[in-house]
């Protein structure tokens, strides 16, 4: 993917080798690792009904007796929130022609995103990043190429750093996939991680269209900006930390991309969200996907839709898991407001090329919310 080789980072330690050498809670913490913002300000955990992340039922929507009242808790989470986690995703995967949703003949195969799939995906992963460093460093970064096991993001020798390490693969198309960095061990892994990409492809499609649907808009613009463009895949690995409250799994930021589909691999909770100048803990539900809006969203929308901005934090002695598969937009986008959510003649973001948008994100280190407020017009 264009995307992947717009630029590398530059190479840091690996954080699960050095998880295992300061591992004590006496023991000293790098420096660049030492985070006075992660115990600094209020967060918000066990808040109920999920406030932080909604429920949305897939089941519920697609139900005509449900759909209305489903279809309402879906444009608040979209408007107010930036995420959101859809359940029933694993027993609903759609197939059916855009045309044929807005003829209101709507053909959905009710075949499920099989829990097998899933499943594997989640026991290869965790085989993967069990293994000895030296096999993992075969699929490390080269230079100048996001994808591979390293990290993001770092881009001066004096940047604080996340305590976590990553794997970054193209998913798709398959003819981008550059298979030096698909691990073959576990023997099945290449195979898993195909069978859930491609059974997630249609699951965030039709959730995107619920979207714009819920905030009555038209969808075939914004979907076609997406059709079959590339999606890559982000595996976290955070490893545990004794003084999990002085470092930071992931800084905050938004996705740049569309749709995020954020899958939590083991049960260890630890994305949190930004509202209000206040973090909040999700609780991500065990058989959910949590849906995050990432920043070309909003802009397309012009602000219907926000994206989130989150972070990730260490738990003191759980490893924890995540995976997140971006959805990009066409290479060639210029970002600028769809005419479609325009109202008034009132555009809320100016235009800029998709392209240098990302590069703006991928040669800076991640920044909360900063870069897209800096597109956003004064009103
Ligand atoms: O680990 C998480 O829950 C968040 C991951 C994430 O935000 C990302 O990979 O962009
Ligand atoms: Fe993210």
């Amino acid at each position: 993917m264009a995307e992947a080789k717009v630029n590398g980072s530059l190479a840091v330690p690996n954080v699960q080798a050095l998880a295992e050498t300061c591992n004590g809670p006496d023991e000293q913490i790098p420096q660049r690792y030492v985070r006075t913002e992660a115990s600094s300000g209020e967060v918000i955990s066990n808040c109920h009904d999920n406030v932080a992340a909604p429920i949305i039922d897939l089941n519920k929507l697609l139900a005509a007796q449900s759909s209305e009242e489903e279809c309402v808790k879906l444009r608040s989470a979209c408007q107010n929130l930036g995420l959101f986690q859809v359940c029933n995703a694993r027993f609903l995967a759609f197939r059916y022609s855009i045309k044929h949703l807005w003829n209101k003949n709507l053909q959905l195969i009710n075949h499920g995103v099989p829990d097998e799939v899933i499943g594997n995906f989640k026991r290869d992963i965790v085989e993967f990043f069990s293994q000895p460093l030296d096999a993992k460093k075969e699929y490390s970064q080269l230079p100048n190429n996001l994808e591979g096991y390293g990290q993001v993001f770092v881009v001066s020798e004096d940047q604080k750093l996340d305590w976590g390490d990553m794997m970054y693969l193209t998913v798709h198309p398959s003819d981008l996939r550059d298979l030096r960095f698909w691990p073959t061990y576990p023997a099945s892994f290449r195979q898993s991680i195909d069978a859930y990409s491609s059974e997630t492809k249609g699951l965030a499609r039709c959730i995107l269209e619920f979207m714009v649907k819920a905030i009555g808009a038209e969808p075939e613009l914004l979907l076609g900006i997406f059709e079959e463009q590339a999606r890559g895949m982000r595996m976290n690995y955070y490893p545990p930390c004794k003084q999990a409250d002085k470092v930071l799994g992931l800084s905050p930021h938004t996705d740049a991309t569309g749709l995020t589909l954020l899958l939590q691999v083991n049960d260890v909770q630890g994305l949190q969200i930004k509202k209000d100048g206040k973090w909040f803990s999700v609780n991500a539900l065990n058989d959910a996907l949590i849906v995050n809006i990432g920043d070309t969203l909003e802009v397309l929308s012009n602000g219907k839709f926000r994206s989130v901005e989150h972070r990730a934090v260490i738990h003191p002695n759980k490893e924890r898991i995540s995976v997140a598969l971006f959805h990009y937009p066409c290479e060639n986008l210029v970002l600028s407001p769809l005419p479609e959510f325009v109202e008034d003649g009132k555009v809320h973001y100016r235009s800029m090329r998709y392209q240098d948008f990302l590069k703006q994100m991928l040669t800076a280190q991640l920044d909360g919310k900063n870069r897209l407020e800096k597109l956003k017009l004064e009103q």
